[in-house]
C-alpha cells in the first residue's frame, strides 16, 4: 500500500451558535486553514491470527502513542458496544472511538480480513500550531519547509486548546486515513463514490460516541465540507446515530451507507478581498453550561425565547445573504466591487452601516449589529456569558477601527474569541493600530485564512524529516 496522508480543517461558527441544535435553524461555519493531519502506513505486524492491531502516533505531545489490538471475533459479535483496550490502558476517547467505528465498518464490509492475519496500521497524527497555546514549545519543520509544527513538553490533555475544534478534525482526519489504508478503492476526489460523506457519517458517530452525547455536529461537518451553510440532520437520524454507538455493525453501515442524512451542507464562503480575522482572547468559558442555560431558557420561556430565536435567525440569514449578494457582484460588477473595498478600508464598521451610499457593505454591518443585538438579548435572558460585557467593548472598540466591518463571538461565545469581518488589504494597518491600543492588550490575532475545502489529500512528501 503506498503511504497516504489527509488533512481536515478547523472552524470557527459565524452565525448560528445555539440554533444550529435545532435542525429548523441553518448556521455559517467558516473552515480555517489550522489543519489537523493523519499519514498512514501499513506494515508487517506479529499480532496473532484474528487480532487487527492499529497504532496511532501523536509526536507533537509527551506520551502522544496509542496502539489497540481489535480482536475481530469480539467486534464481530458485540457491535460497537465492544470495549476495546489501549495496549498501556492510556485513554484518547477520540482516537479509540474512530478506530473502533471505522473498524467496525470495514470488518462488516469485508475489509478487515487482510489485517487479521499479520498486517499493522500505522497512523501519524499532526496538527497545525494555531489550535494550541504555543507556551513551552519547540518548532520543527518538514525537510521541504512546507509544514511546521509546534513540538510540547506536555500531554495532549495538558495543553491549552484555542478553540479551533481539533477534537473533530483528529476525528476526520483519522477515518479518512484509516479508510485508505483498509479500502483500495477509498478516494475523495471521485465525487460518484461518496467516500466524504462516509467519512463524514462515520466522523459523526464517532465523535458523538467519544463525547457520550450528541452536538450539532457542525465541526465535523466543516472539518469534512469546508465553510459552509450547515443544518444539522433529521432528529430522527439523531437517534439513529446515538443508536448506531452501541448498535450492530450492520446497522452501523446501513446509516452510513444508505440512510439519507437529510442535513445542509453547501458551499458558502467570504467575498473576495473580504477575511475573517480571529482573535485569542486570553481567559475561557466552558460551552457545556453556557448550553444548558440557554436550554433552560427555551423551556422556562417558550414562547418569548421562540421569537428571539426567530430574530436572530432572521439576522444570521441576513448576513449570510449579504455576504453572498458581495460575492455575485464581485464577479458581475467588477468596478463597483473594486470601489467597495477601497471604501471599506477608509471606513469603520459603525460608518459603513450608516452609509446610506454604499447599500452592499451597510447590509453586512446592519446584519451583524442585528445578530449581536439578539446574542446580547439571549445573555441577559438566559444569564450564560454569551456576548459578556468585555466582549461588548473589545466588538465596539472593533467596529471603530477603519476596515473592520463588525464582529461577534463565534460559536457559543464567552471570553475566549472575537471574529471580525475585515478588509484583507487593511488587515497591517489593523495589526498596527491595535498593538497600541490597550483595548486589544489581551488579543492576540490569529494566523489563519479562510479554507473552501475541509478534508483534503496532501502530498506525503511534505512530511519528510518529521515522520
Ligand atoms: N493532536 C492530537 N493528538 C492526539 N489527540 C488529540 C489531538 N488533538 C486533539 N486530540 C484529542 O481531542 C481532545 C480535545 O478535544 P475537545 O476537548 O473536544 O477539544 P476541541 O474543542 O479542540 O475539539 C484531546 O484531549 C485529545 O483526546
Ligand atoms: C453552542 C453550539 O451551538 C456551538 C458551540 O460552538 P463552539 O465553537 O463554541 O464549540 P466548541 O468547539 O464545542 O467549544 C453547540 C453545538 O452546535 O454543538
Amino acid at each position: 500500500m503506498v503511504p497516504k496522508a489527509f488533512s481536515a480543517t478547523g472552524k470557527a461558527l459565524l452565525a448560528g451558535g445555539y440554533l444550529v441544535l435545532d435542525p429548523k435553524y441553518e448556521a455559517f461555519v467558516i473552515a480555517l486553514s489550522a489543519r489537523m493531519y493523519a499519514l498512514n502506513n501499513v506494515s508487517d505486524s506479529n499480532a496473532g491470527n484474528g487480532i487487527c492491531s492499529i497504532t496511532v502516533d501523536s509526536p507533537q505531545f509527551v506520551n502522544g502513542s496509542w496502539t489497540y489490538s481489535l480482536d475481530l471475533a469480539r467486534l464481530r459479535s458485540a457491535g460497537l458496544a465492544y470495549a476495546v483496550v489501549e495496549k498501556a490502558g492510556k485513554h484518547n476517547p477520540f482516537i479509540q472511538s474512530a478506530i473502533l467505528v471505522t473498524a467496525a465498518y470495514a470488518l462488516e464490509n469485508g475489509a478487515l480480513d487482510e489485517y487479521s492475519k499479520g498486517k499493522e496500521i500505522h497512523v501519524t497524527i499532526f496538527s497545525d500550531p494555531e489550535y494550541h497555546s504555543k507556551s513551552d514549545s519547540v518548532r520543527k519543520e518538514s525537510t521541504n519547509g512546507s509544514k511546521e509544527f509546534l513540538f510540547h513538553n506536555k500531554e495532549i490533555t495538558q495543553v491549552n486548546k484555542t478553540g479551533l475544534g481539533s477534537s473533530a478534525g483528529l476525528v476526520t482526519s483519522l477515518t479518512a486515513s484509516l479508510l485508505s489504508a483498509l479500502f483500495s478503492d477509498f478516494d475523495i476526489v471521485d465525487k460518484s463514490l461518496n467516500w466524504k460523506e462516509k467519512v463524514h457519517n462515520l466522523a459523526q458517530v464517532s465523535h458523538c460516541k467519544a463525547q457520550g452525547k450528541i452536538g450539532s455536529g457542525f465541526d465535523v461537518a466543516s472539518a469534512t465540507f469546508g465553510s459552509i451553510i450547515y443544518q444539522r440532520f433529521s432528529p430522527q437520524l439523531i437517534h439513529n446515530v446515538l443508536d448506531a454507538v452501541s448498535d450492530t455493525n450492520a446497522k452501523l453501515v446501513d446509516l452510513v451507507d444508505n440512510q439519507d442524512w437529510d442535513m445542509k451542507h453547501e458551499l458558502c464562503s467570504m467575498p473576495p478581498g473580504i477575511r475573517l480575522l480571529m482573535g485569542d482572547v486570553i481567559g475561557g468559558s466552558e460551552t457545556p453550561k453556557l448550553v444548558s442555560k440557554v436550554q433552560n431558557w427555551l423551556k422556562e420561556k417558550p414562547e418569548y425565547s421562540r421569537k428571539v430565536w426567530t430574530e436572530l435567525n432572521g439576522s444570521n440569514m441576513r448576513l449570510v445573504e449579504a455576504l453572498r449578494k458581495m460575492h455575485k457582484l464581485s464577479e458581475t460588477d467588477k468596478a463597483r466591487y473594486a470601489y467597495l473595498l477601497k471604501e471599506l478600508t477608509k471606513k469603520n464598521g459603525e460608518d459603513i452601516a450608516n452609509s446610506s451610499d454604499l447599500p452592499e457593505l451597510s447590509q453586512i454591518g446592519c446584519a451583524i449589529k442585528d445578530v449581536r443585538k439578539y446574542l446580547k438579548v439571549m445573555t441577559e435572558e438566559t444569564g450564560a456569558e454569551i456576548e459578556p460585557l468585555e466582549q461588548t467593548t473589545l466588538l465596539d472598540a472593533a467596529t471603530s477601527i477603519k476596515g473592520i466591518l463588525g464582529g461577534v463571538v463565534p460559536g457559543a461565545g464567552g471570553y475566549d474569541a472575537i471574529c471580525l469581518l475585515a478588509s484583507s488589504e487593511a488587515i497591517p494597518q489593523i495589526f498596527q493600530e491595535t498593538s497600541s491600543n490597550p483595548s486589544f492588550s489581551h488579543v492576540r490575532w490569529m494566523h489563519l485564512t479562510e479554507q473552501s475545502d475541509g478534508l483534503i489529500e496532501e502530498s506525503y512528501s511534505d512530511f519528510t524529516g518529521l515522520v
